[in-house]
């Protein structure tokens, strides 16, 4: 079959470079034409495992395409995925401007029958907008659909999830658009992956209600992790306690510095507000945000039980991306805690594996902040550690030779990498999450 996407951002590429390698033929519009021009050239201009191998996969076997002309795209086929941004608006309500940008240009470019499919996380009953907006310009009698197919997939293993889905949700109206997706997913559902057919509304309400709860999941377990801080009871253990509970399940009950990045702040927002304009006071999902944004100060405060004050500490910190296995540093605790440090008189070398080169664009490095090519090149010196990511690289690196390398051995860990026993047998003062 073959595929439109619109928007070449994390869920626009997977999107249409899974799509194509599971025998579509895709075009992905990018209105920013210099990634478009990094794209044509096989270079993808995020980091995403998995990513590179299936982009030069599509390119090479000539069923992956990029345009920034948005008419081209539309009229390339009859599914158009919308897959642009729906930011926070300053009243935690979802910026549409961007999907609304793509009704439009597809009703004034469409000149034969379009599948418009949202896939950007969207407030319950968008697709009546999208529906509307397609109307007003249109002008003209041609045929149109309007469909709901939710993202579920994680940065990190954003390809993965995308060929591996706990399920696939299709919010559609009629049995043509039904037929569509029901063809388009059919590698995956043969396969044994379960596709849930609902209305749309219903399908965008998956969204954002699933969002919510993982996040709610996270703010739960750190606020349990404080209680076993000061209660001598151990938050690794707790979580593996309640995790075996089939009904609860160990996932997302990771303690640590709070959630972060481009989806769970701003979809827990924007479901407080959805909620909140029908008269409805998701007081729950506030007291998540409160818990969330109270996880920064409550690091801060570790670290400064650990060294009393910061006024010119060297620090080391190893993680700035929100997550491990990603580039992206949108919402990261990262951007919150660094400055904090810096105001305290920290002296900061930061390493992260992926994430330096945007992180730097948004703190310039300086005598303050550095960063720096290596971990082991981090901690030289450095009278503390602080863990803010936990890629897998830190888990495995050699911590005799970071102990040696630094000037006072005292580790903070946000992730729990670590175990304490082994780190204390190592010779370290470490600090860590819901854990004495
Ligand atoms: N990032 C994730 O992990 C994830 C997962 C599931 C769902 N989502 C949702 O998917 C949507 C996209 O998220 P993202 O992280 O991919 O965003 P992104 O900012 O990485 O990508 C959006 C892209 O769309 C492009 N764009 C905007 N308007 C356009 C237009 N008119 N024509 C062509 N291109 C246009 C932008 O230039 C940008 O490259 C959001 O609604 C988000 O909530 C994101
Ligand atoms: O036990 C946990 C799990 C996650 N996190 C944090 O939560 C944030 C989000 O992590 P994750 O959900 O793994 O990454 P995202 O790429 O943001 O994916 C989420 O947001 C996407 C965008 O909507 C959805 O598609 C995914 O299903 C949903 O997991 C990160 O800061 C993590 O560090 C924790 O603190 N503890």
């Amino acid at each position: 079959m073959r595929v439109t996407v619109i928007g070449g951002g994390y869920v626009g590429l997977v999107t249409g470079a899974c799509f194509s390698h599971l025998g579509n033929e895709v075009l992905i519009v990018e209105k920013v034409p210099e990634k478009v021009e990094k794209l044509r050239r096989g270079e993808s201009p995020i980091y995403e495992p998995g990513l590179d191998e299936l982009l030069k996969e599509g390119i090479e076997g000539g069923s992956l395409r990029f345009t920034t002309d948005i008419e081209e795209g539309v009229n390339f086929s009859d599914v158009v995925f919308i897959c642009v941004g729906t930011p926070s608006l300053p009243d935690g309500s979802a910026d549409l401007s961007q999907v609304e940008e793509v009704a439009r240009l597809t009703a004034k470019s469409m000149k034969s029958y379009k599948l418009l499919v949202e896939k950007s996380t969207v407030p319950v009953n968008t697709h009546q907008l999208v529906k509307k907006t397609v109307q007003r310009y249109l002008g003209r009698d041609i045929p149109f659909d309007v469909a709901s197919n939710p993202e579920f997939l994680r940065e990190g293993s954003a390809v993965y999830d995308f060929l591996n889905p706990d399920r696939i949700v299709v919010g559609v109206e009629g049995d043509k658009a039904r037929e569509i997706m029901e063809e388009l997913y059919r590698p995956l559902t043969e396969r044994g992956f379960p596709l849930l057919v609902t209305d749309p509304a219903t399908a965008e309400l998956i969204k954002h209600a699933s969002n919510s709860f993982l996040a709610m999941k996270i703010s739960f377990i750190n606020m349990v992790a404080d209680l076993c801080e000061r209660t001598g009871a151990d938050i690794e253990l707790v979580a593996e306690g309640m995790g075996y509970d089939k009904r609860i399940g160990r996932a997302f009950l990771n303690a640590g510095i709070g959630y972060g990045g481009s989806c769970f702040p701003k979809d827990v927002k924007a479901f407080i507000k959805i909620a909140e304009d029908v008269g409805l006071d998701f007081g729950l999902l506030r007291e998540v945000e409160k818990i969330n944004s109270e996880r920064i100060g409550r690091f801060i405060e570790k670290v400064l039980n650990a060294l009393w004050t910061l006024k010119d500490k060297k620090i080391a910190v190893w993680g700035l991306a929100f997550k491990p296995n990603t580039d992206d540093i949108r919402e990261a605790p990262s951007l919150k805690l660094i400055p904090e440090l810096l105001k305290k008189g920290a002296r900061i070398r930061a390493y992260d594996p992926k994430a330096m080169e945007n992180f730097s664009r948004v703190f310039l490095p300086g005598d303050d902040l550095m960063y720096v090519q290596d971990k082991y090149e981090a901690v030289k010196g450095a009278e503390a550690l602080l863990i803010l990511t936990e890629w897998e690289e830190f888990a495995k690196a050699d911590m005799e030779k970071v102990r040696e390398l630094m000037e006072l051995p005292i580790v903070v860990d946000g992730r729990n990498v670590f175990k304490p026993n082994h780190m204390r047998a190592l010779g370290f003062e470490y600090y860590s999450i819901g854990r004495s």
